[in-house]
């Protein structure tokens, strides 16, 4: 027998709202017994500026989280202490080594209770922490604000709100997606065709909120000023945690030492739904479509240990949706499906859109990364090495965060060995992680040129972008100080990465014979699915679709390709 279609209220996810709560975050915790933690965060911007969090916190009684009786109260606490948390070890001039019971003992109860690691997660940061500015009017961008931040920044705002917007919307295509795993039990090709069109749609649409991310909030402010504030305590020895944090929780015998990966949106369960959904399998960092997998692996023989960062991230998510994942897993139908039913061309195209809409909305992605991290450790590499070599700066640079948090720790001086060490283990180059997720999104395409598209046969603007930057990377690195070797280390929230270029070099690739054809491709994709928002549609598939064509036109009347 077929498992059950699980139903999203059975675990937490709201068929209108996604991820995001059915009602909306508590905005304080109404018992008394917690209104010095809300006076805390009521007032976290000041205390951490004046550097005044940790004296207040560790004055702070332990107040149990024996008085928090509904869901919105247990999230409510986890999001504010969670800001009390990383305020106070990322918030002075060195990290904290040791978060007083005050934090830890409340924390981990609440942390129990939802299922979480005590550290921000995207679920505390995000999921649990804005508002509508008018209660009747929807979760837009437009219409939303954050309830709690470090900085008290519009950038921080934007920064979590933009996700916000993300699940909003995406929350809509739960029930489609469902919906359509049953239509395929059934048979019924036109359910599936059209849900798989809408859901192109809105990951359509989920890209161009992405892409707004740029719109307020700034990648200097974003990277010495908010990200700091989200590293976790894993792979933190050059930003000051070599142990982790030791969770002091009053009791000897349970207080410990112990390492978390920090906030990110690897962490939403709907792109990890989407991926599901569509049979978007994703693997170890590194490894190639070709090698064998762990459930293939030669019997008698044990599989390589194997490191699958995003399927890893779903530690990081609440209990209820972590199973809600696996539960779709066990019914997700849908490519089998529409390989099956092969013929059906409405059907075939459908799914491949959504399949080139989730990859280009990675590829933004990585356009994002470049500019927020990429560019700017790259620019922290530069001052910092032109400070080398002038001697050190008076203290007087304005920067509050500056020497400390992990914006600090953009690169290091290492030997060999260590380069070595650091890319055998933990040490994954972040853009080539990017785009081997980009690329295995398109893997599953059923139409054989779609899956050449999709599967990184070609640069796309990001890749153009980011081979600008390791361009540059690299001249600074010729440019280095003698003597000395000097590592890039892009000091990753939830992961741990390096610098490495990717793999296949700098040059450029074009399309010439299948020119006509990708044109023809696209002519096709658009008008199938989207003859009534071409328009959308037009602006929205040019990175994916139409970016190939004008590139490899623009070079072949250069004559640079025949
Ligand atoms: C300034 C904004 C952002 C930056 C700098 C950024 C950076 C990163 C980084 C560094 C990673 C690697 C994992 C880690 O160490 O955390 C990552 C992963 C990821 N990010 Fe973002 N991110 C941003 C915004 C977003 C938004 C708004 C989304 C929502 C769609 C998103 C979706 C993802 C996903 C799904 C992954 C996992 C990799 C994948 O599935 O392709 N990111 N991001
Ligand atoms: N992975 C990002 C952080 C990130 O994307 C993130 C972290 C916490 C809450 C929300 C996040 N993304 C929001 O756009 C980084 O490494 O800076």
């Amino acid at each position: 027998m077929l498992p059950p279609i699980p139903q999203p209220e059975d675990y937490h996810v709201s068929p209108t709202t996604g991820f995001l709560p059915s009602e909306l975050p508590l905005l304080c915790l109404n018992d008394p017994v917690y209104e010095k933690w809300e006076r805390i965060v009521a007032n976290l911007q000041s205390l951490i500026l004046s550097k005044r969090l940790r004296t207040v916190i560790d004055k702070l009684p332990i107040i149990p989280a024996t008085h928090l009786y509904t869901e919105n109260e247990w999230r409510r606490a986890y999001t504010v202490l969670i800001f009390l948390a990383h305020g106070y070890i990322w918030g002075g001039e060195k990290p904290a080594e040791r978060l007083p019971p005050s934090i830890t003992y409340p924390l981990l109860q609440v942390c129990e209770h939802l299922e979480l690691p005590p550290v921000a997660t995207y679920a505390g940061l995000c999921l649990w922490n804005y508002k509508p500015l008018f209660a009747h009017d929807g979760l837009t961008l437009e219409n939303l604000s954050t309830l709690i931040t470090y900085t008290g920044s519009l950038d921080e705002q934007w920064f979590y709100l933009v996700s916000v917007a993300i699940e909003a919307k995406g929350g809509s295509t739960i029930p489609l997606m469902l919906d359509a795993v049953q239509a395929a039990r059934d048979g019924d090709k036109e359910i599936v065709t059209e849900n798989l069109r809408t859901l192109a749609e809105v990951l359509d649409e989920i890209g161009t909120l992405l892409l707004r991310m740029n719109e307020s909030c700034d990648p200097h402010v974003f990277y010495h000023r908010i990200r700091p504030f989200l590293a976790g305590s894993k792979n933190m020895k050059d930003a000051g945690l070599p142990h982790g944090v030791f969770y002091d929780d009053g009791d000897v015998r349970t207080s410990s030492w112990r390492q978390y990966g920090g906030g990110s949106n690897a962490q939403s369960s709907l792109i990890q739904l989407f991926d599901i959904f569509l049979g978007v399998e994703h693997r170890p960092t590194g490894s190639k479509a070709s090698e064998t997998s762990e459930s293939e692996a030669e019997p008698g023989v044990a599989p390589k240990p194997r490191h699958n960062f995003i399927h890893e991230m779903r530690q990081y998510m609440p209990g209820p949706h972590k199973r809600f994942l696996q539960a779709v897993e066990a019914v997700s139908n849908i490519r089998e499906f529409v390989e099956y039913n092969q013929r059906d061309r409405n059907l075939t195209v459908a799914y491949d859109a959504c399949l080139a809409m989730l990859r280009a909305l990675r590829d933004k992605h990585i356009q994002i990364v470049s500019r927020y991290i990429i560019v700017k450790s790259r620019e922290a590499r530069s001052v910092s090495r032109s400070r080398g070599r002038s001697g050190p700066e008076p203290d007087s640079a304005p920067a509050p965060n500056r020497g400390r948090g992990i914006a600090s720790v953009s690169y290091k001086n290492s030997d060999a060995e260590q380069r070595k060490k650091m890319r055998g283990t933990g040490g994954t180059a972040l853009i080539p992680f990017l785009k081997q997720a980009r690329d295995e999104t398109g893997e599953p395409a059923i139409d054989a040129w779609a899956r050449k598209v999709l599967t990184g046969a070609r640069k796309t603007a990001a890749d153009r972008e980011v081979d600008i930057e390791s361009l540059r990377v690299q001249e600074d690195e010729l440019d280095g100080m003698p003597g000395l070797e000097r590592v890039p280390t892009i000091v990753g929230l939830a992961g741990s990465w390096d610098m490495e270029s990717e793999g296949g070099g700098l040059c450029y690739q074009f399309y010439s014979a299948s020119d006509t054809h990708s044109f023809n491709y696209y002519e096709h994709f658009r008008f199938s699915i989207h003859s009534e928002h071409k328009d959308q549609f037009l602006s929205a598939s040019h990175i994916v679709l139409n970016g190939p064509y004008y590139d490899a036109k623009q070079e072949h009347d250069r004559g640079r390709i025949t």
